[in-house]
């Protein structure tokens, strides 16, 4: 029956005390196991209230009864090895170990894993036995500056890593006010420091509940209960998990403290702004409120300790944490470390919420479109220095150097987790935690080489719930089936490996499905052949499953979830008895056994199956058994047939049930397809905002970048355009003064034309007046005597003249009446003489215009003018 070894997940079942409230028929039994009565391995789950439904039988590797404590669960589970695997203490990079809870909501996985206010989980005693182990060999920021920046320079995550001191600066408040609750409150420590008491005022301050006790004080711790701020407003109320826990013992315990930092007066640390932020009241802080405020008003009931947070108001840090729980004490266990290394402890922790990985140490982002708080999904992915594994990309990991700082990154974490109140848990989980301890090593001195090392998974599932019975409504429901799907997947990969480990045919387990089987399994499996000689072969992880069952719980949830999760599986469907046999032999019928969950057929399995049978006679209601003592009776033919008939009825019967098994198995599946749809549903409209939102943003980005570009652009035109403009106006003022130039040449060439023109219309003139000079000399030349006409003009003009006034002198006329008869007579002499002055002036004028003088005179007057002045001297020359 105990197949777990060759499995990749060893399988426990713990099964949790009843709670005070609960009245629930008990259906759940343990088999005492016949080989090892120590440790029982198998469950039978009776089905309550209902005889003819089939009895099924699961084995697991180990199963913790009602009364296991959280020690007996931490030794028998193996939590040691996996930690000493993980911190290789005889070298080497070590092992990557697993551990996860699965279970029915409020049946116990968060207990088991992070304990309650009176008792460690197994997250708080892998820590505490981590960090002894390594406490002689572990650098912190104080001892090595460096160190922040190295473990950076190696680490294949992209992580965001900073020393846990800076971060609980900015996470944690002011030590001396009350403490806000979280949702799991983290036990706390109340204790003396050892002799090596931090000296650093900064180390007080971190650790103020120690800062008054003096060094002498023994290293012995008490347990301290928190007064929550939500108790305290009233009576406090009794704490479920106290009343139902009647096997936790407080006895006295002295486990060391864990070690404290030394003693440097200078810190070094990195202080990282954005923390501010850590717990501004995001979305799920919101809505967490909400849900609790309104659940407590209604139902008013607490789930154990775990306390519902207060509403986070924004800018408000967390109480610091002054006192750890110290129930059980592993302080005898021990696991030893590789003395050559020197170690670091990285601590981080993510939640997977609707198939989406966020950052629980990191502080949400504003989103650019819708201006809320939001963290951002990230990536669950092979990196270029990890490429044979895969690694969460973009986490915030801190460097914690003691388990009080593990304790606090742990508490800042789950004040973070989405949690919700339900009708089947006041405070559930909303989403699967993983909390990661991530354990580096280095050759000691060795400040050149990089950091190794193997991690350490603590996943504290969410629980599968029934609609019905959580009452959940809208966004809760939409959760539910998400979480549902998720665990369906979780049990389908299960199975192949309970399967695998059944059959000498290789499985292949389908954990691709969705994001928490894909981070349960990726790194379960021997890495790949690398071709890159840098990288080494890792060992594939260790896995521990810690199925939590409340027996008195809901069956069929239940029996769904050991379905998935046991290694191993046997149904015996009771078989209809024959009347006959039952009148014949007065024996119990037989039964049908089926492994596995084959769908019954007959003929039946072989007795000789490996799990033992739990059978149960069957009787249809109403008929009661015959007592075996009964004598034998004589059968007569209508016996016969009456015989006949009751096997027909009881093969019928046998049917039935079986279609019954058929149809329970049909009805569950549905179900989990409804609330598979419904999720989807959910998944798709919420991955549809964030598309919107991611499209928003970016259409905002591009629209701003593509404004400013073209603002600038505009702006570049813009001075182009006005540069143009002044050359233009520039060339426009040019051409205009060379216009203006240009019309001074013209004028003068006007001016040439014009004076071109009248020289030969004077030309012309000329011309014609030396033309009637001709043909009045002609006339002058008929009209005077032989001598005169053979003397040149010029004498005879002299000539005419003396001879004219010589005439007039003889004849007594005055010069005047000379002149007027001359006009009167139209006389030639004077004629000629007003032709000859014309000509003297013309000549003159032609002379005039060939002298250097004359054409100065001209150019430089106007043309208007010269043709007015040359008009006037030829009036003038015409009156004379
Ligand atoms: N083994 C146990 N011993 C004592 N108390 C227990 C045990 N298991 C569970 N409880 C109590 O039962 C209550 C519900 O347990 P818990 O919150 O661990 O359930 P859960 O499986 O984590 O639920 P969910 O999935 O809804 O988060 C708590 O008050 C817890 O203290």
């Amino acid at each position: 029956m105990n197949k777990g070894h060759s499995s990749l997940f060893q399988v426990y079942l713990r099964l949790r005390p009843a709670a005070s409230n609960n009245s629930g028929e008990r259906f759940l039994a343990v088999e005492e196991d016949e080989e090892d009565a120590a440790a029982p391995t198998k469950v039978t789950l009776n089905p309550p209230n209902d005889r003819r439904r089939a009895v099924e039988k699961f084995g697991f590797t180990q199963v913790f009864e009602e009364d296991a404590s959280q020690l007996d669960v931490f030794h028998c589970t193996g939590v040691a090895p996996l930690v000493e695997g993980v911190v290789a203490p005889h070298g080497g990079d070590g092992t990557d170990a697993l551990i996860a809870t699965l279970g029915v909501t409020g049946s116990g996985k968060t207990h088991t894993m992070l304990g309650s206010k009176t008792q460690h989980g197994m997250t708080q005693l892998a820590l505490d036995l981590i960090f002894r182990s390594i406490k002689s060999n572990v650098v912190d920021c104080f001892s090595s500056p460096s160190l922040e920046s190295s473990i950076n320079a190696s680490d294949a995550s992209e992580a965001n890593i900073i020393a846990a001191q800076s971060f609980c600066d900015n996470v944690y408040g002011d030590p001396s006010g009350p403490r806000n609750s979280s949702r799991a409150q983290t036990p706390m420590l109340v204790g003396t420091t050892p002799s090596h008491t931090p000296t650093h005022p900064s180390i007080r301050s971190l650790y103020p509940v120690l800062r008054f006790l003096s060094p002498s004080s023994p290293t012995s711790v008490r347990l301290v209960g928190h007064p929550s701020p939500l108790l305290s407003r009233g009576a406090e109320r009794p704490v479920q998990g106290d009343l139902a826990d009647p096997f936790a013992t407080h006895g006295s315990s002295s486990p060391k403290l864990a070690p404290t930092t030394p003693k440097r007066n200078k810190l070094i640390m990195k202080n990282d702004k954005s923390n501010l932020h850590f717990m501004k009241a995001t979305n799920a802080a919101k809505q967490k409120t909400k849900q609790q405020n309104s659940f407590t008003k209604t139902a008013g009931n607490v789930k154990g300790e775990h306390l519902a947070p207060p509403s986070t108001p924004r800018k408000q840090l967390l109480q610091r944490p002054s006192v750890l729980a110290t129930h059980p004490d592993i302080s005898g266990i021990n696991v030893s470390c590789d003395p050559s290394a020197e170690y670091a402890v990285l601590i981080s922790m993510y939640e997977v919420y609707n198939d989406r990985i966020f950052d629980l140490l990191s502080p949400p982002v504003r989103m650019h479109a819708t201006k809320e708080l939001r963290r951002r999904p990230l990536l669950f992915k092979s990196t270029e220095q990890s490429p044979d594994r895969k690694v969460v990309a973009g986490l915030r990991k801190i460097i914690c150097t003691n388990l009080k700082e593990a304790v606090m990154v742990l508490e800042a974490a789950l004040h973070e987790r989405r949690v919700a109140g339900t009708g089947s848990n006041s405070v559930s989980s909303r989403s699967h935690g993983f909390f990661c301890v991530e354990v580096k090593k280095r050759p000691r001195g060795r400040h050149n080489l990089p950091w190794t090392g193997s991690q350490l998974t603590i996943v504290d599932l969410a629980g599968s719930e029934r609609a019905k019975d959580a009452k959940t409504a809208g966004a809760t429901l939409a959760e539910a089936g998400k979480i549902n799907e998720s665990l369906m997947y979780l049990g389908q990969c299960l199975q192949m490996q309970s399967d695998a480990g059944n059959s000498t045919k290789p499985n292949v387990v389908p954990f691709r499905q969705c994001k928490l089987t894909e981070l349960l399994f990726s790194n379960s499996f021997p890495s790949p052949s690398l071709t890159q000689s840098t990288s080494r072969r890792r060992n594939p992880q260790k896995g521990v499953m810690i199925v939590t069952a409340d027996p008195h719980g809901d069956f069929n949830s239940t029996s769904q979830i050991l379905r998935y999760s046991a290694l191993a599986r046997e149904i015996t469907v009771p078989r209809i008895p024959s009347i006959t046999s039952t009148i014949l032999q007065g024996g119990p019928p037989p039964t049908q056994t089926y492994q596995h969950g084959q769908i019954p057929s007959s003929p039946p399995l072989p007795s000789s199956s490996p799990i033992l049978l739990h059978s149960r006679p069957f009787f249809p209601p109403g008929v009661a058994p015959l007592p075996s003592q009964s004598p034998p009776r004589t059968f007569s033919p209508a016996s016969e047939t009456m015989e006949f008939a009751a096997l027909e009825i009881s093969r019928l019967h046998e049917e039935l049930e079986e279609s019954r098994v058929l149809c329970a198995r049909e009805r569950e599946d549905r179900i989990a397809a409804e609330a598979h749809l419904e999720s989807f549903e959910a998944s798709i409209e919420d991955k549809m905002l964030d598309l919107e939102m991611a499209i928003r943003d970016e259409v905002a980005q591009e629209f701003e970048e593509r404004y400013s570009l073209e603002v600038l652009r505009l702006q570049n035109h813009f001075q182009q355009e006005q540069e143009r403009n002044e050359v233009h106006m520039n060339r426009k003022i040019e051409a205009l003064g060379r216009g203006l130039g240009a019309y001074d040449d013209g004028e003068e060439e006007e001016d040439e034309d014009k004076e071109n023109v009248l020289k030969e219309n004077l030309e012309e003139e000329n011309k014609r007046l030396r033309y009637e000079i001709e043909v009045m000399k002609r006339e002058l030349g008929l009209m005077a005597p032989e001598t005169d006409k053979r003397r040149p003009l010029a004498e005879r003009d002299v000539s005419g003249a003396s001879h004219a006034g010589s005439m007039r002198e003889k004849e007594g006329r005055s010069p005047k009446k000379e002149r007027r008869g001359i006009s009167e007579k139209n006389g030639a002499g004077d004629r000629d003489g007003g032709l000859n002055k014309k000509m003297a002036g013309l000549r003159v004028n032609d002379g005039g215009r060939d002298s250097g003088s004359s054409v100065g005179s001209v150019r430089t007057g106007s043309p208007t003018k010269k043709c007015r002045k040359l008009a006037q001297r030829r009036l003038e020359e015409d009156d004379f």
